[in-house]
């Protein structure tokens, strides 16, 4: 695979729930190597858009395709195999251990009655000593805080070693410290195994920190795309949000970050 080869590829993308348009003509790539940050206020559509990729929502027409294949032409398995999905909530009904939840990343890669093998059990270790989770692996997934869970399911989808991984507000439980962490490894993961991931944020810094390009949906539709610097703007805030910003720039990194304006009388 090139490296400038695109992993997914979204095209005109619409999606109705109930009687409302929620998604209308949405455009969005991921190229190998590379974490796309998906930024919008509660109700934009974010999460159905992901949704669409692994067809938990069935897509209207031809509209997604992963690795070149169209979605609607793969089975739950064959996604499975390409796509890493790390949803916003996390349900687990039985009470597995932490270790059984990561293994079940293996499950695509597996043939029926297939024992595990060598490299699935690495596959296990490694994914979860990335996130820190293999010291308390034995642990059951009722016995632990919603941000370890959060990272044993990115355990789960690294594990998985897809070609593409959809993370719905990958560190909305994660204290500072793991938010970085994570978002670190997963940029790590992105660039040395050439996966491409797309991530919703609500974390505008953590977004324009570690995202490589940024897609703000407003209302269903693209309101804008583009590198950090490119979409790092007080006025699409305001129009995406209804917030003043000022936008700064990183002392570390350099990249633009955001700093907000109370409201007057605050
Ligand atoms: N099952 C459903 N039936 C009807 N409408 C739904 C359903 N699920 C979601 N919606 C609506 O679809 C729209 C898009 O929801 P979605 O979850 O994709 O937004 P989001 O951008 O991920 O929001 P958030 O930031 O709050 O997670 C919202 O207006 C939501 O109310």
């Amino acid at each position: 695979m090139a490296q400038d080869e695109v992993v997914l590829r979204c095209e005109g993308v619409g999606a109705s729930l109930g009687d409302r348009r929620v998604l209308d003509a949405v455009g969005v790539w991921v190229k190998r190597g590379e974490v796309v940050g998906v930024l919008g206020p509660n109700g934009a559509g974010k999460s159905t858009l992901l949704r669409l990729v692994v067809r938990v929502l069935e897509p209207e027409v031809e509209c997604v395709w992963v690795c070149g294949e169209e979605v609607r032409s793969l089975s739950q398995k064959e996604i499975a195999r390409r796509v890493g999905y790390v949803p916003q909530q996390v349900v687990v009904p039985f009470p597995f251990t932490l270790e059984e939840v990561v293994r079940m990343g293996r499950w695509p890669h597996l043939g029926r009655l297939q024992p595990e093998g060598e490299r699935d059990v690495r596959a296990v270790r490694e994914a979860m000593e990335e996130v820190g989770v293999w010291g308390i692996r034995g642990r059951r997934v009722g016995e632990v805080s919603g941000g370890e869970l959060q990272r044993v399911v990115l355990a789960r989808a690294f594990a998985q070693e897809p070609a593409v991984l959809l993370l719905d507000e990958p560190t909305s439980h994660l204290d500072p410290g793991f938010a970085c962490r994570v978002m670190g490894l997963v940029r790590g993961v992105c660039r040395r195994r050439g996966v491409g991931a797309l991530a919703t944020f609500h974390d505008i810094n953590l977004a324009l920190l570690y995202a490589d390009r940024l897609v703000c949906l407003k209302e269903g539709k693209v309101l804008a795309s583009g590198t950090p610097e490119e979409v790092a703007d007080p006025a699409l805030f305001r129009d995406l949000y209804g917030i003043e910003v000022v936008c700064i720039s990183h002392p570390v990194s350099g990249r633009p970050q955001v700093v907000f304006v109370p409201e007057a009388g605050l």
